[in-house]
């Protein structure tokens, strides 16, 4: 199995729980691994044939700039679905950050794995 990755991918969004955070945007910061098999697109030298990180980087930004969610677990589901749904991605882990949201920690979040391994 191959991975194409994109990491501290920073959005601006609105995301939170208090009344504050409903009325400023904050970074949030999506580190994204997606198996895929490189060999075509390596055999090729063929944009056609990879999965293009360009253009999954852009689909989720559109959808977070977009979105308010509450919570990160909403929103790293939601980013999960439309990558496996719209890239084909069989299996991905996702970690989705929010720097400076916690005194003392540099950041929180979650990391979350959704799919099947392929062989
Ligand atoms: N598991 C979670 N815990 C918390 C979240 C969250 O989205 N998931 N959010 C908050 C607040 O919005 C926080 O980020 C503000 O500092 C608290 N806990």
């Amino acid at each position: 199995m191959d991975i194409v990755y994109i990491r501290d991918l920073q959005i601006q969004t609105i995301i939170g729980i208090y009344d504050w955070e409903r009325e400023v945007r904050q970074t949030v910061s999506v580190d994204l691994e997606m198996a895929a098999d490189i060999r075509r697109a390596a055999e090729t030298d063929n944009i056609e044939y990879a999965l293009n990180y360009k253009a999954v980087s852009k689909r989720i930004i559109a959808h977070v700039e977009n979105r308010s969610a509450l919570l990160v677990e909403s929103l790293a589901e939601e980013i999960a679905a439309l990558v496996r749904d719209e890239f084909n991605v069989p299996w991905l882990r996702l970690r989705l950050s929010k720097p400076g949201a916690l005194r003392g920690a540099r950041d929180v979040g979650l990391i979350i794995e959704r799919g099947e391994k392929p062989a």
